[in-house]
C-alpha cells in the first residue's frame, strides 16, 4: 500500500499533455492555447469614433464649422474634409480623411446646417481610436500556455482570428460495475441500490468542460467487463471504472484490466474514504479503478482523476489547497489519511456529519475536503490543517 504523495506523484509521472489539435474558436473556450496568435491585422483597421458626435481638423475647432457629410459605423466609402468643414459621425465609424478629431454631440450647437463647439476641455485626437492602437500586424495577441477565457475567445475573435491551436480537452468513459444498480427513477426491488456514480462523475467532468463522456453498465460479470474496457481504452484517453475494484468474489476490474493490456501502476493507497484505489496506464491512456462507494469515488476523483485529467490538457493541474484551522478537536485511528466532507469559512474548516463512505448526504452540502495526515491520530481544536477546495 503507498502513501497519498506516492499515489499523487505516480499518476503525474505517467500524464502526458495531449497533441495539439486546431479548433474554431467559438469551440475553444476553456483550453489552453497551443501555440501562439499573432495579429494579422491592424486593429483597429482603421481611424475610429468613439463617440457619436462631429469629426474636424482640431486646429478649426473655435470657428463655425459646416457639416458636409455622415460618416456611419459601417459607413463603406470615405469623405473628406476641409478647414472650416465638419462631418456627423457616430461611434464606431472610420473618421472622413483629413479629420483628427471627434467633438460628442452634447458640447456642440447646432444652426442651419453649421456647428459652433462647446468643449473648452477637448484635446487633439480626443474621441479617437487610432488605427492599430489594440494591436498591430504581427504583433503577439496570445501566448502557448495561456488560458482561453471568455475575454480571451472575444478578444481574438475581434482581432479576426477564427481558428486556434489547443491542448485537447480528454475523451473520457465511465464504466460502473455492479449487478445490484438500479437506475434511478426505476422501482428499487430487493437488493438493488440506486446507481450514482455515473452521475457525480458526469457531472464533474462537465463542471470541467470535458464534452466526450461516455457511460457504460458491466454489471458483475468478467466477460462483459473485459469487452467493455476494451472498447473504452481503445476510445478514450481516460476510463474512470467504479466499483469491482476490492478483493469480493465479484471484484474484477483488476483481472479485467490485466486482460487489456493494462498495466498496473499501483493499488491501494493509505488513505480513507478510497483505499483499493487502482491506477493503470495503456500507452499514454489513463485508468483509474475507484472503489464503489459514492463517497469515496468523489474523494478520489477530487484528489487524484481531476489534476491528472486537467495536465492532459495542460491545465492547473490542481484544486486550490488551502490551510485553515479545524473549528473542534477532531480523533481518528492513525495509518490512513482521511479525507474529511467538510465546510471552510473565513479560515476555519468544520467536518462535516456522515463521513461514511457510502453516503454522499454531507458531500452534497461540502465545499471542501479536510485533509487528515496519515501519521497523526488527534487534532486539536485551532489546529491549522490543509483543505482542498472543491471547484463551485
Ligand atoms: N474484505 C474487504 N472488504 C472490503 C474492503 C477490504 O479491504 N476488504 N474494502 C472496502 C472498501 S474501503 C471499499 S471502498 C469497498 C470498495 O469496493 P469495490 O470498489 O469493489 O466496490 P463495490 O464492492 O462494487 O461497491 C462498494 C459499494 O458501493 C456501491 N456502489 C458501487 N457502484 C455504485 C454506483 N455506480 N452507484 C452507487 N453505488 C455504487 C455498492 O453497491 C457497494 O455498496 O470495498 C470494501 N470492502
Ligand atoms: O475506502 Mo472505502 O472508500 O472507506 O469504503
Amino acid at each position: 500500500m503507498i502513501s497519498v504523495k506516492e499515489a499523487k506523484y505516480l499518476i503525474s509521472q505517467h500524464t502526458t499533455t495531449l497533441n495539439p489539435v486546431s479548433v474554431d474558436l467559438a469551440n475553444a473556450s476553456g483550453h489552453i492555447l497551443a501555440a501562439n496568435v499573432y495579429a494579422k491585422y491592424d486593429i483597429p483597421a482603421f481611424k475610429q469614433s468613439s463617440m457619436d458626435g462631429y469629426a474636424l481638423k482640431f486646429e478649426d475647432h473655435q470657428q463655425e464649422l459646416r457639416i458636409i457629410g455622415e460618416m456611419a459605423a459601417g459607413a463603406a466609402t470615405e469623405i473628406a474634409i476641409q478647414n472650416g468643414e465638419t462631418s456627423r459621425i457616430f461611434t464606431g465609424a472610420p473618421l472622413p480623411t483629413g479629420a483628427d478629431t471627434v467633438v460628442m454631440q452634447e458640447k456642440i450647437t447646432r444652426r442651419d446646417g453649421n456647428i459652433t463647439l462647446n468643449d473648452p476641455n477637448l484635446k487633439p485626437g480626443a474621441n479617437v481610436r487610432e488605427k492599430g492602437s489594440e494591436i498591430k500586424t504581427g504583433a503577439l495577441a496570445m501566448e502557448k500556455g495561456d488560458l482561453l477565457s471568455p475575454a480571451a475567445i472575444g478578444f481574438l475573435a475581434g482581432i479576426g482570428i477564427n481558428e486556434v491551436s489547443v491542448y485537447p480537452m480528454p475523451k473520457i468513459s465511465i464504466i460502473v460495475t455492479g449487478k445490484e444498480l438500479q437506475h434511478p427513477g426505476e422501482v428499487l426491488e430487493f437488493g438493488q441500490v440506486y446507481e450514482s456514480n455515473s452521475y457525480s462523475l458526469y457531472a464533474a467532468l462537465k463542471q470541467e468542460g470535458i464534452e466526450q463522456i461516455a457511460v457504460f453498465e458491466a454489471d458483475d460479470d468478467l466477460e462483459i467487463l473485459k469487452k467493455v474496457l476494451q472498447t473504452a481504452v481503445a476510445d478514450c484517453d481516460v476510463v474512470l471504472l467504479t466499483g469491482g475494484v476490492s478483493v469480493g468474489d465479484y471484484d474484477f476490474v483488476i483481472e479485467a484490466a490485466s486482460y487489456c493490456g493494462i498495466k498496473q501502476i499501483f493499488q491501494k493507497v493509505k488513505q480513507k474514504p478510497g483505499k483499493p484505489l487502482f491506477f493503470g496506464t495503456k500507452d499514454q491512456k489513463l485508468i483509474f479503478g475507484l472503489p464503489g462507494n459514492p463517497s469515496s469515488v468523489l474523494s478520489c476523483y477530487y484528489n487524484y482523476v481531476l489534476p491528472a485529467v486537467k495536465a492532459l490538457s495542460l491545465k492547473n493541474n490542481s484544486i486550490i489547497e488551502v490551510q485553515a484551522r479545524l473549528t473542534h478537536a477532531y480523533a481518528k485511528p492513525s495509518g490512513l489519511t482521511h479525507f474529511l466532507k467538510g465546510k471552510y469559512e473565513n479560515g476555519m474548516v468544520t467536518p462535516l456529519h456522515a463521513q461514511e463512505s457510502y453516503r454522499l448526504s454531507s458531500f452534497a452540502q461540502a465545499n471542501c475536503l479536510i485533509c487528515l495526515d496519515e501519521t497523526k491520530a488527534y487534532f486539536t481544536e485551532n489546529e491549522i490543517l490543509n483543505v482542498l477546495i472543491l471547484p463551485a
